[in-house]
């Protein structure tokens, strides 16, 4: 068995006394692509720079890359992270950005670290180019490849695909897979459900409590969620006939459609037949997305803290 790429053991880190990653554990296996996500706030990025050594925990111990968390500057030297709204000197050329960080990074000689990069990325051609001139996703790509020049064995990607579109996006996943294929371990935060799905496996965090871990469907077993999608024209009566019905913990529109989810499938069930007996939609079971899921660990995270 190989060691994991991450794991660690009751992290805690307090800002002024607040506790905003409180006992978290978390493994990740070698090669595995790994989704970090919560709420605004719940402590992904806190957790994310505690793993990589520029935050120390309160608490907890563990293991990144087999040095214990506590040997900073060997983990500093193996990691690659990108941070929430990274981004390239627009004013440089795509070449100049790359060996700035190259040179960050002590790579020598520089400049064959970025011809190779440049070739990798099919951008030889354009190597000067100013970076602001790039599309939102050549320009993640380009920060994706700066990350991981020094080579490192784990990516720490924070909130790495936030405002670009759904095209780019993809093609930055699909660059991801091409690497962790590679052997490269890659932990990522991020708020779309998509991408979540993208995952291996997924962790969800929530005020600063890991809720659930695993892969989607033992995340989404673990939610122990029931789904009805309600249809016709009368979705609208029925969504008000069903707020706060018993079995009935969210009530969404999706387009025409209703989607009805709840923890108790047996008062869930009555009160959908209540609301199509009434209304004449139609209702069918379906499966429990990962947002619904998501949704839910929210409100169970919210009533915690009550
Ligand atoms: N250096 C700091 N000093 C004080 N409070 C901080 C500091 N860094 C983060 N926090 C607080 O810790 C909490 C967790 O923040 P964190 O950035 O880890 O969450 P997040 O899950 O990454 O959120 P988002 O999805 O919005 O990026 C927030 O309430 C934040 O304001």
């Amino acid at each position: 068995m190989t060691e994991p790429a991450i794991d660690v053991s009751g992290l805690v880190k307090r800002f002024d006394g607040r506790t905003v990653v409180d006992h978290v554990s978390m493994r990740v296996e070698q090669g595995e692509i790994a989704g970090f996500l919560g709420p605004n706030g719940s402590g992904k990025t806190t957790t994310i720079r505690v793993m990589c050594g520029l935050l120390t925990a309160d608490e907890g111990h563990g293991r990144v890359l087999g040095h214990d968390l506590r040997k900073r500057h060997l983990i500093k030297r193996e990691i690659g992270y990108m941070t929430q709204r990274f981004s390239l000197y627009e004013d440089l050329t795509i070449a100049e950005n790359l060996a700035f960080v190259a040179g960050l990074y002590g790579l020598n000689p520089v400049q064959s670290f970025v011809r190779d990069t440049l070739a990798d990325l099919g951008l030889t051609a354009r190597r000067d180019q100013l970076a602001g001139t790039l599309s939102g996703g050549w320009k993640q790509r380009l920060a994706l490849a700066a990350c991981v020049m020094h080579n490192p064995r784990l990516l720490l990607l924070d909130e790495p695909t936030a405002g670009v579109d759904p095209k780019a996006r993809r093609e930055f996943w699909d660059e991801i897979h091409l690497r962790a294929e590679n052997g490269l371990t890659v932990l990522v935060s991020t708020h779309y459900m998509d991408e979540a799905e993208r995952c291996h496996r997924i962790n969800y965090i929530s005020y600063g409590r890991l809720v659930a871990s695993g892969t989607v469907a033992d995340v989404l077993a673990k939610a122990g969620l029931t789904t009805w999608v309600l249809e016709g024209p009368n979705t609208p009566d029925a969504a008000k006939l069903l707020a706060g019905k018993p079995g009935v913990d969210e009530v969404t529109h999706f387009g025409t459609t209703l989607h009805v989810v709840g923890r108790d499938a047996a008062a869930l069930k009555r009160s959908v037949a209540d609301a199509v007996q009434a209304t004449g939609v139609q209702g069918q079971p379906a499966d429990t997305t990962l947002e619904d899921a998501f949704i839910r660990f929210m409100a169970d995270g919210q009533d915690n803290m009550q």
